[in-house]
């Protein structure tokens, strides 16, 4: 049996799963969430039928100042809930981390090299690279005789041309400081645009889909053959669509003209675009399903804040079909890709005289699992389909691990 243990560190939260490989089966999952903010809250899950000998949830409140308490939290939840690590250890622990720049574009074995080279790419996903080096550094202490593999966001976005990942800037200065654009959420566009063709029951290879990770962070992909060809997050994950406390796509002026006139510094600025922004900063809630309550009591920040988010994502999705040239799919995927049914439709308002047509009773039923939410009448699909970034690691972590072993 081969079973991988994914780690995805955040800077407030650490998720994991135990994940059986070869069966595609995840045995234990688990979240700890506001680390460093004095009490934190976890929560395990031992996957099987409710009330056996497998199947329990936890859930507890404990200290957990950093990520090193994350890890102790998780290996008692696994010591006192099961599985038992002693009866299915891991072979390998796979590491989602966020920013790969030009220099990871396959899962990589972490060695010290790697952790300095993760280190010094953290001013371009100062949210995401020094969490996941955390998490990195606590899983090593914890599993210091397993192989540690780190799977990139950036990766699956490697194969964007050049007039996709270019920005219009002084090419010298652009060369000597990296700028350019790299794309995240790769794993999940990656696993989604498979997961597609599998649910179409088309090869991958013929298939042109537009991905909408809609979560926390979001970011949409342009995917023809199974290949990014354009992605909406950029240098770092701040560009693009409007995320829960990130505004995306701005006037970079916006950022000068707070600079003169209002005193911003640096770190002001990049507290207020990657922390105060975004539908929290319009709507008064980073949380969709607060935002969406919010708005259906009558709120009329939260009202706009959502019409703006929407509007944003209807935008790339037409640039996108520009791009592709035809679309055969519109995937939604993660948090409020997956759950929030009005959202999508809001998304996808107007768009009938290009073929793309919501239908509202599929698109409110409530069913889990890959799904079809376009009507009878739509020349392209609308789909649903849940993503695994996690699955997605472990798999890669296991054939990084398996090749590494002969
Ligand atoms: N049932 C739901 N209805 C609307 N939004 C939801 C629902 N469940 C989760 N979400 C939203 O999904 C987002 C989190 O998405 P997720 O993909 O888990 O993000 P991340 O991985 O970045 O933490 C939150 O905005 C949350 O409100
Ligand atoms: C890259 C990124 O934005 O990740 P997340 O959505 O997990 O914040
Ligand atoms: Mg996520």
């Amino acid at each position: 049996m081969s079973v991988v243990l994914v780690c995805n560190s955040g800077s407030s939260s650490f998720k994991y799963q135990l994940i059986d490989v070869a069966r595609s089966e995840t045995l234990a999952s688990g979240i700890v969430e506001r680390i460093g903010a004095g009490v934190g809250h976890a929560q395990h899950r031992h996957e099987g039928p409710e009330n056996t000998s497998h199947g329990s949830n936890w859930d507890g409140a404990f200290e957990v100042p950093d990520h090193f308490a994350a890890f102790e939290v998780m290996l008692e939840g696994f010591a006192a809930h099961g599985p038992s690590l002693e009866e299915f250890p891991p072979v390998a622990i796979g590491h989602r981390v966020v920013q790969g720049g030009a220099r990871f574009f396959e899962p990589t074995v972490i060695t010290e090299l790697v952790k300095i080279n993760i280190d010094e790419l953290s001013s371009l996903a100062p949210l995401h690279n020094p969490a996941n080096l955390a998490g990195i550094e606590a899983a090593q202490r914890a599993f210091p005789d397993v192989p540690h593999v780190a799977v990139f966001d950036t990766a699956f976005h490697q194969t964007m041309p050049p007039a996709a990942y270019s920005y219009a800037i002084d090419r010298e200065v652009a060369a000597k400081h990296r700028i350019r654009r790299y794309g995240f959420h790769g794993t999940s566009h990656r696993f989604v645009s498979r997961a597609t063709a599998e649910f179409l029951g088309r090869p991958l290879e013929e298939l042109r889909t537009i991905v909408l990770h809609l979560g926390n962070g979001a970011s949409a992909c342009a995917v023809s053959g199974g290949r990014s060809v354009e992605t909406s997050m950029g240098m770092t994950p701040l560009e693009g669509l409007v995320m829960g406390t990130r505004s995306g796509d701005l006037d970079p002026a916006v950022l000068l003209h707070l600079q003169r006139r209002a005193g911003y510094s640096v770190a002001e600025l990049d507290e207020l675009l990657n922390q105060r922004s975004g539908v929290l900063g319009l709507g008064g809630h980073a949380d969709m399903r607060d935002l969406v309550a919010a708005a259906d009591g009558g709120d009329q920040a939260a009202a706009l804040a959502l019409e703006v988010y929407a509007h944003r994502v209807r935008s790339y999705v037409g640039a996108y079909a520009a791009q592709l040239g035809r679309v055969d799919a519109i995937v939604f995927t993660a948090g409020v890709g997956e759950n929030a049914a009005p959202v999508r439709e809001w998304c996808l308002a107007g768009l009938e005289g290009f073929g793309v047509i919501v239908d509202p009773d599929r698109n409110r039923a409530a069913e889990r699992g890959a799904r079809r939410i376009s009507g009878d009448d739509s020349r392209v699909e609308v789909l649903v389909v849940p993503t695994n970034e996690e699955l997605e690691i472990a798999r890669q972590t296991a054939e990084v691990v398996g090749g590494a072993h002969g």
